[in-house]
């Protein structure tokens, strides 16, 4: 029996799409969201090389990703209000464990969710999630608002790269070998979202410790 109205696809061995799965609880997602923002508010970080990034990034969890001058790294009290992180609400931890299962990764145990929010220009270059201790651990990535393109590559920076539509609600699940893989958004759709305006937001869950 099918207990779910949204659609799996297997794009390679351990990258999924589960398309729509987020959509039911989009907008509490979305509250959630604004309720971590006004706790720990969205903020631009800049690249070691010295380069501000597009996207505005917030965390919930234990830790929370940063980055600056001196490099990429979690840590566990946010630099601009010198607290804790949001805790990760109850509801996106189990909807994270809930598709890392649907897509073979049993025992995902999220302890941080990064959060960016893209405007129309923004982009995301290629790059690794290479910060967290497990590899064994997938990364599982819920879309909301504004449409993305996403690229998927290889073990290289200059590998060939699929492109991927990511659309409100859509979740997409990598891991095992692919888990260093690269990959950014190349392209955010204009749009005026009913529930994000002139945004798209992406949750990535993470096992980071
Ligand atoms: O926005 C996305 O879909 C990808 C985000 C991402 O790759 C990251 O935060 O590391
Ligand atoms: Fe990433």
């Amino acid at each position: 029996m099918d207990l779910f109205d949204d659609e799996m696809i297997e794009l390679q061995p351990s990258l999924t799409l589960i398309k729509g799965m987020a959509t039911a609880q989009a907008s509490q997602f979305w509250q959630s969201v604004m309720t971590i923002s006004r706790q720990s508010p969205f903020r631009k970080m800049q690249t070691p090389g010295g380069q501000w990034m597009s996207a505005e990034i917030t965390n919930c969890g234990t830790v929370g990703w940063v980055s600056d001058r001196q490099g990429y790294r979690y840590v566990n009290r946010d630099p601009l209000t010198d607290q804790p992180w949001p805790l990760m609400p109850v509801t996106l931890y189990e909807f994270a464990c809930e598709a890392a299962s649907r897509a073979g990764f049993e025992g995902f145990s999220p302890d941080i969710c990064l959060i960016n929010r893209y405007r129309i220009a923004s982009k995301m270059g290629l790059h690794q999630d290479r910060d967290e201790r497990d590899f064994a651990q997938p990364i599982v990535s819920v879309s909301l608002g504004l449409s993305a393109n996403f690229l998927f590559g290889g073990e290289r920076r200059n590998s060939s790269t699929q492109s991927i539509l990511l659309e409100h609600g859509d979740v997409l699940v990598w891991g095992g070998p692919l888990r260093k893989y690269f990959h950014g958004i190349s392209k955010i759709y204009p749009g005026d979202d009913p529930l994000t305006g002139p945004y798209r937001v992406n949750l990535t869950f993470r096992r980071a410790l």
